[in-house]
């Protein structure tokens, strides 16, 4: 039975999602302490937020049986994804569900702001009738200046063009053809910043985008801009925006979001420029209903280790490609274990190569189960969302290379491992109906199962070595199960590998350490 805790309001829609699910207890507790939240944390096996609980590093530490974290919504800026990353907890959101509802709700506040419906209001309802003191501005023909074109501000870009505005929009990551396709102009910041009638912004809040309208940007806008921010608090500095209201620069200002929420007594609350609403964008009915059950399904798949697509910190993979590279997930992980557990050493460099049909496909996925393999065998609880931020940590370099060859074999996994002590090769690939094959260690070719305890002896292929072997292991009541024998030249080096049924003891290896012929030995267990 898994445990999912919810610790913020969730659509009812969402929460039945689970309570339908048999194999899932919800735990429903909102306003929580601080240290109520830690004890919850412990004994959940997932745990889903909106924006109000803040998932810190103390809170993840605290939750050791937690796989998953959701998030009913876009932002993830209350949860620590590093934290979550190195205990190999998965982060999910729910990125598509309250687009529309938040382009709306940004192109109410563009309407509320060019024609001062707030002002407007709460001065009529206090009797007044003062037509002059509202007078406003048109949205046709005016230009809108889009920081960050992604979900939100491509919907927000054609509701503008509808209302026959020029749209310019900055974003690194688009393209001329795209911004062609929407009838954007693809601007730079400095051009939106200089030449927009409003500026709105749809980016993340990260490093780069802390402040990124600030002091400087206010100074280049035109007399009278209007500016909105329903995205995140803190890209648009606020006290240079009260600055530049004070001065006269800015026009007004349409707020959804702050930089401490709630904002409490805000000096920009005493400027009859700015407008304000409570971070309402994805507050609609079926946004919060499309987040809550998008959530709720992820972390179903994530418990009952299905395929999931929106994780935060691990790259979405598409659907076809997960079910191509399935079949291949076994032979890669046992790769990652057998190559590492042939080293000696600490371990500086992985290479992955893939070749064949393999070399077709993103192969990263597998590369991150083959880290998950070699890193577990020093580690505890590393999975694949943690396995390349372990190896990372621990300056590993990790180098994913492709090839087209692929010696006879129609596919074939390359893993090469380089310590301070030497290098070590291995390479798999999948028979067909046979399942996977180890089919080359160094140098030499072979076709090992990979299961099971295995013994890799590297001796010098002289009369007697084999037997030798064989002796020592049945003095010991070691079953050999297969044996297989490579050799490159007569007389020269050469590898044995064995399939014994138990484990071998240290003092065993030793044993056959110790004669003559044998250069090493190594116990593998897959
Ligand atoms: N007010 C609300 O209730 C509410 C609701 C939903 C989302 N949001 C917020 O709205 C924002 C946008 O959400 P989205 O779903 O459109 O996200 P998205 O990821 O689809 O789009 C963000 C875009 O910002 C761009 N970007 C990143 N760094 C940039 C930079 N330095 N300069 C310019 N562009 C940059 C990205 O390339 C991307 O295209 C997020 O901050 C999200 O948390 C707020
Ligand atoms: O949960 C909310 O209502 C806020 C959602 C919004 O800020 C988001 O990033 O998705």
């Amino acid at each position: 039975m898994f445990r999912v805790l919810i610790t913020d309001p969730l659509s009812e829609q969402g929460i039945e999602k689970l309570q339908e699910a048999s194999d899932v207890e919800v735990v429903q507790k909102t306003n929580l302490t601080p240290a109520e939240l830690l004890t919850e944390v412990a004994e959940a096996d997932a745990l889903i937020v909106r924006s109000q609980t803040q998932v810190t590093a103390e809170v993840i530490e605290a939750g050791s049986r937690l796989k998953a974290i959701g998030r009913a919504g876009v932002g993830v800026d209350n949860i620590d994804i590093p934290a979550a990353t190195a205990r190999g907890i998965l982060v999910v959101n729910a990125p598509d569900g309250n687009t529309i509802s938040t382009a709306e709700h940004t192109f109410a506040m563009l309407i509320s702001l060019a024609r001062n419906i707030p002002q407007g209001y709460k001065s009529t309802i206090q009797g007044e009738w003062k037509r002059k003191a509202f007078v406003g501005v048109e949205l046709n023909n005016k230009k809108l200046g889009i920081v960050g074109l992604g979900r939100i501000g491509s919907e927000l870009a054609s509701r503008a063009q509808a209302f026959h505005m020029k749209v310019i929009a900055f974003d690194p990551y688009l393209t001329e053809e795209r911004a062609k396709k929407m009838g954007v102009h693809k601007a730079s910041l400095e051009e939106v910043i200089q030449e927009a009638d409003f500026i709105t912004v749809h980016t993340p809040l990260t490093k780069e985008t802390r402040h990124l309208i600030d002091e400087a940007a206010f100074a280049k806008m035109k007399e009278g801009v209007r500016i909105l921010n329903c995205a995140r608090g803190g890209i648009i500095s606020e006290q240079a925006l009260y600055d530049a209201i004070q001065s006269g620069k800015v026009a007004g200002a349409a707020l959804d979001v702050f930089e401490t929420e709630p904002p409490g007594e805000h000096p920009l609350f005493t400027l009859p420029q700015v407008i304000a609403t409570p971070h309402l964008g994805a507050s609609t009915r079926e946004a919060q209903e499309n987040v809550a059950i998008d959530v709720s399904e992820e972390i179903l798949h994530i418990l009952r280790d299905e395929p999931f697509k929106n994780a935060v910190n691990l790259p979405s993979i598409p659907a076809e490609l997960q079910e191509k590279l399935r079949p291949y997930q076994t032979l890669a992980e046992k790769l990652g274990s057998f190559a590492v557990q042939t080293t000696e050493g600490a371990l500086e460099e992985i290479t992955v190569t893939y070749s064949g049909e393999l070399a077709e496909l993103d192969t990263a996925p597998l590369t991150r189960i083959i880290l998950k393999g070699a890193i577990s065998h020093y580690l505890s609880d590393v999975n694949d969302v943690s396995a390349p931020h372990l190896a990372k940590e621990r300056g590993i370099r990790v180098t994913e290379q492709k090839v087209s060859r692929s010696h006879g074999f129609t596919h074939l996994i390359h893993v090469g491992m380089k310590t301070d002590n030497g290098e070590t090769a291995v390479s798999g690939t999948l028979l067909n109906g046979l399942g996977s094959r180890i089919v080359k260690i160094n140098d030499y070719s072979v076709d090992v199962q990979p299961e099971g305890h295995l013994l890799l002896v590297q001796h010098h292929d002289r009369p007697g070595a084999i037997g030798q072997v064989g002796s020592i292991l049945g003095d010991q009541g070691v079953n050999i199960a297969t044996m297989q024998v490579g050799r490159k030249d007569v007389g020269g080096h050469a590898i044995m590998m064995l399939h014994v049924d138990k484990q071998m003891s240290e003092e065993l290896l030793k044993r056959l350490k110790d004669l003559e012929e044998i250069d090493d030995v190594k116990a593998i267990d897959l």
